[in-house]
């Protein structure tokens, strides 16, 4: 590269890292970012003479958005330096040797959130800031209260600063997005995002709603005596802080690649998302003699995974209609390959969203895939538009039937009960694992069944002949047996599966459990009076249960008695609580739900409000009117820990 090429590189560079740390909004992926960033980086170090003191390889990232107050940090934060092959990895551990031959690594997730900074004094959390530049962040401590997992108090009086990230798990963000996606609210582009997002609002309640958590992963001004870094986060974490799920403190450079391995290996497992992990140095003054550049510690590294999000172009949008009619747009884009997984479409969730974030087709767009994250396009590259890009068009008729649909803003429907989109749907809902299991009874299997018109409903599953396999392409002898015997086998199916199964409309798979419950095989025989009172069931949901019933009821008893669904009646323990009325307050050491469902195994029954036919108060911590008013009316009373003394 001529410095020439450099100034131009470093330009879009600092562009960038621009619309990254100070926009809230990347331009560019984390891939070509860093790429550049290295390209950048080796035109410096072997030009040290012509780099750009301003350029992003001497800043830590970040700065203090307008509408907060600035704080500053007591130590200052540091960024971090990357290495993304073994080979770096091992050029980092050399520089480190030749300052000590033997020395420990400290090894931990490097989980991908917001950076935060906690000052506690005198045991309390005093003030709570963003890393921003560095030096000075934004005071987030309002919102940080929020938090869980943050102590306010800690068991320990001298000044502290405990740094981490702030985090929230990848099912809450997959929860969170499909909540502003009902409301037809922005998505986030990423669980990072989603964290960050949420710890820096204005408006804390905000804050509060989002399921946030803190992982410490180091401190900054701190009395501490110990010396070694493993020991200090010990300390740390016994004040009541989360741990990260894999510590490894070793000597051995084996140990370091084998921990990586792993922690790629569960990367869908953990529920955080990492993007990668970082290796410490675990003596402290080890770490002193090494220092820091103007950036990043010189005794830590993040060795990265591979990365999840890529750049590539969308080639069109094609129209997928479901079981339940809703016509969802998908974005059929350039081949890409996402950890060893070529990645063709991805969903585009639906035209509001597509509008909101003007998706075009011949765009350049960022993809997120990883195991538990269902493909998407999180981002259009606008920068690089040439004008060719064509604006879809919202769907006005079936892709399928041609019928016309039903324009709900979010929502776009087919209304045609018998599409043919609709019954296959239908039908793959019902084999599906959750509903009746079928196995080798797959979405092109039933296509296929379903265009030979061999299988026109479900019910025509269970007249199955042989010969009528048979006589399919790609059906041989063994295929056929093995469908008819999982056919079979789904018979006597529990009755909240073949409830599930129906795909009712609003019905989930925990609704179908309370009405199975409730219920029983008289379950058809539900008015909607019985339905509404059953815990957690709203209007549209009862009246999507006594509607379907209305229309469907003989057609199910006929499905009924052909599968013989098995009611699974609560095995109910006999116990002091059989037949009493129990009312549960205050907060307890497990979630409220398994308390009372172990209560109603022993034949209690739970319930909401306390009364003279109230039998027993059960109350955790901070129990308030329920307690009281038991004891006024001389209700029985138990904590929790009697509560476990009784059923031992
Ligand atoms: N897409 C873009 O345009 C663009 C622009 C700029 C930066 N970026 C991305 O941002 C990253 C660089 O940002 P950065 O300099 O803030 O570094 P970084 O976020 O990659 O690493 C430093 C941070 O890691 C966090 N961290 C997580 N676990 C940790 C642990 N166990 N110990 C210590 N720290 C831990 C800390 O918050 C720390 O501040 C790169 O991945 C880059 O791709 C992307
Ligand atoms: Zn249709």
């Amino acid at each position: 590269m001529n410095h020439q090429e450099y100034i131009e590189k470093l330009e879009i560079l600092k562009v960038w890292a621009k619309a990254y740390y100070v926009d809230d909004a990347p331009i560019a992926s984390d891939e070509e970012y860093d790429r550049l960033y290295h390209e950048v980086l080796k035109y410096e170090q072997e030009n040290p003479l012509f780099a750009d003191e301003s350029s992003p390889t001497k800043r830590v990232g970040g700065v203090v958005l307008e509408g907060f107050e600035k704080a500053s940090h007591k130590a200052r934060m540091w960024s971090m330096e990357d290495v993304f092959d073994e080979h770096d990895l091992d050029a980092w551990i050399e520089r480190v040797k030749k300052v000590k031959e033997r020395f420990t690594f400290y090894c931990e997730p490097k989980f991908d959130g917001a950076s935060l900074n906690l000052i506690y004094e005198n045991g309390m959390l005093k003030q709570a800031i963003t890393r921003g530049d560095g030096s000075i962040g934004e005071d987030v401590t309002q919102n940080v209260k929020t938090i869980g997992s943050i102590p306010l108090k800690i068991a320990y009086e001298g000044e502290i600063e405990i740094r981490g990230e702030v985090v929230i798990k990848k099912a809450d963000f997959e929860r969170l997005n499909d909540e502003r996606l009902k409301n037809n609210e922005s998505l986030f582009a990423n669980p990072r995002n989603a964290a960050a997002g949420s710890l820096r609002q204005l408006d804390t309640s905000v804050t509060a709603k989002r399921k946030l958590m803190f992982y410490p992963w180091g401190i900054g001004v701190n009395s501490l005596t110990q010396s070694f870094l493993s020991q200090k986060m010990s300390f740390v974490y016994s004040l009541g802080f989360l741990q990260p799920p894999r510590i490894v403190v070793t000597q051995n450079v084996q140990d370091v690649h084998t921990l990586y391995h792993e922690l790629i290996a569960n990367r869908d497992a953990i529920e955080m998302m990492m993007d990668g992990m970082v290796v410490k140095v675990d003596d402290i003054s080890l770490q002193e003699e090494l220092g820091y550049t103007v950036k990043y510690p010189k005794w830590m590294v993040a060795f990265k995974f591979p990365a999840i999000e890529k750049v590539t172009k969308l080639k069109d949008i094609t129209l997928q209609v479901g079981r339940t009619g809703v016509v969802t747009p998908v974005a059929e884009v350039e081949a890409v390959n996402i950890e060893g997984v070529v990645v063709e479409r991805a969903t585009l969730h639906n035209f509001d969203e597509i509008e909101r974030k003007d998706i075009r087709i011949g765009d350049s767009v960022i993809i997120i895939r990883s195991g538990d994250v269902i493909p998407k396009i999180i981002k259009v590259l606008v920068e690089r538009r040439n004008g060719t890009e064509v604006t879809p068009q919202r769907p006005l008729s079936c892709p399928v039937c041609g019928s016309e649909l039903l324009d709900e803003g979010a929502l776009i429907k087919c209304q045609n009960l018998s599409c043919d989109a609709r019954v296959v749907g239908a039908m793959i809902h019902f084999a599906s694992k959750k509903a009746l299991n079928i196995d080798g009874l797959g979405d092109k299997i039933i296509e296929q069944l379903y265009a030979q018109n061999v299988v026109l409903h479900v019910k025509d599953l269970y007249a199955l002949k042989r010969e009528q396999l048979l006589a399919l392409e790609g059906f041989k002898a063994k295929k056929a047996d093995n469908l008819l015997e999982a056919i079979e086998q789904s018979k006597k199916v529990s009755l909240e599966k073949f409830i599930n199964a129906l795909g009712i409309e609003h019905i989930g798979e925990v609704a179908a459990k309370k009405i199975a419950r409730a219920f029983g095989l008289e379950w058809l025989e539900a008015g909607y009076e019985a339905i509404i009172a059953l815990e957690g069931f709203g209007e549209e949901m009862a009246k999507s249960l006594v509607e379907f019933i209305r229309v469907n009821r003989d057609e199910t008893y006929e499905l009924m008695a052909v599968i013989e669904p098995v009611a699974s009646k609560l095995e109910i323990t006999e116990s002091v609580f059989t037949g009493k009325t129990v009312v549960l307050t205050g907060s307890m050491s497990k979630p409220r739900d398994e308390i009372k469902g172990m209560l109603e195994q022993l034949g209690a029954k739970v319930s909401g409000s306390v009364s003279k036919k109230t039998d027993f108060v059960i109350f955790g911590e901070e129990a308030g009117s329920k307690l009281d008013k038991a004891i006024e009316l001389g209700v029985k009373t138990l904590s929790e820990s009697e509560l476990n003394g009784m059923i031992e």
